[in-house]
């Protein structure tokens, strides 16, 4: 069997007093689409803030290919190639969509590879090239959500976390930014994605968790989960 990339153990984080992960175990294999679902408040957030370290978890432990980064600090994180990209985009206004992504490659030395990224995301995406020197927050959504994922790449991730990428977008540009993910991870980007859009998530993973209540209450093959009756009553709304 393939070693996952990246390990969650037993974790158990805080938000104060209250408790939003109760022990939770993820693998996430590499090369594949990993989905978190679950309603709102069941920790899918927290666990990707997590893993990153922006919440430190008070139980267990996060492995990086059988590094323990559990105590890292995010910065550490992000240069070992966990790449986090939170609900909401934040492109930073005032800047060009070059410069933005200029900011995701601050883990990256060699301004030869900063070239290359940059040509890739180009590449990728032909109407961030196309609006470089426009300021990024006057994209469209879809666009800023392009420009958030491109950013990202600028990283060169092992594993991307992303955090709802669909949010807030109109129906077409949801489909839209899941066939871009979908398309990242066929390039060979491991994902681990969360998303409210449970029909499409399950569409384009290989793997998934329910959350509920900060604990995992289901997993399985996306495929099975997709045909689950009480995963279909609970999320899809059937
Ligand atoms: N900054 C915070 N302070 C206190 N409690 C928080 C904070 N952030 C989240 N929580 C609580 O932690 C639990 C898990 O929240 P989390 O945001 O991880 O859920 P989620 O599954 O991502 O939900 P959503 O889909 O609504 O974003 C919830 O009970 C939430 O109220």
């Amino acid at each position: 069997m393939t070693e996952p990339v990246l390990r969650v153990e037993q974790v158990e984080s805080f938000y104060g007093k209250i408790q939003a992960l109760r022990g939770i175990d993820i693998e996430v294999t590499p090369g594949q689409i990993i989905a978190v679902l679950g309603s709102n408040g069941a920790g899918k957030t927290t666990t990707l803030k997590t893993i990153s370290g922006l919440v430190r978890a008070q139980v267990g432990h996060v492995w990086l290919d059988g590094e323990d980064i559990t105590r890292l600090p995010p910065h550490e994180i992000a240069r070992k190639g966990v790449v986090h990209v939170p609900e909401g985009r934040h492109i930073l206004k005032g800047l060009s969509v070059q410069e933005n992504l200029e900011l995701g490659s601050f883990t990256v030395t060699d301004p030869a590879v900063r070239r290359d990224r940059m040509a890739d995301v180009f590449e990728r995406f032909p109407i961030l090239s196309e609006r470089r020197h426009q300021d990024g927050s006057l994209l469209s959504g879809g666009e800023q959500q392009m420009l958030a994922l491109g950013r990202a790449l600028m990283h060169g991730p092992r594993v991307l976390l992303l955090d709802e990428p669909s949010m807030g977008l109109a129906p077409k540009l949801v489909t839209q930014t899941m066939r871009i993910v979908k398309q990242l991870n066929e390039a060979g980007t491991t994902i681990l994605l969360v998303e409210q859009n449970v029909r499409l998530a399950l569409k384009i993973a290989h793997y998934a968790y329910v959350l509920e209540n900060g604990e995992i209450y289901n997993q399985g093959e996306a495929s099975a989960l997709a045909e689950d009756d009480s995963i279909v009553q609970a999320y899809l709304g059937a």
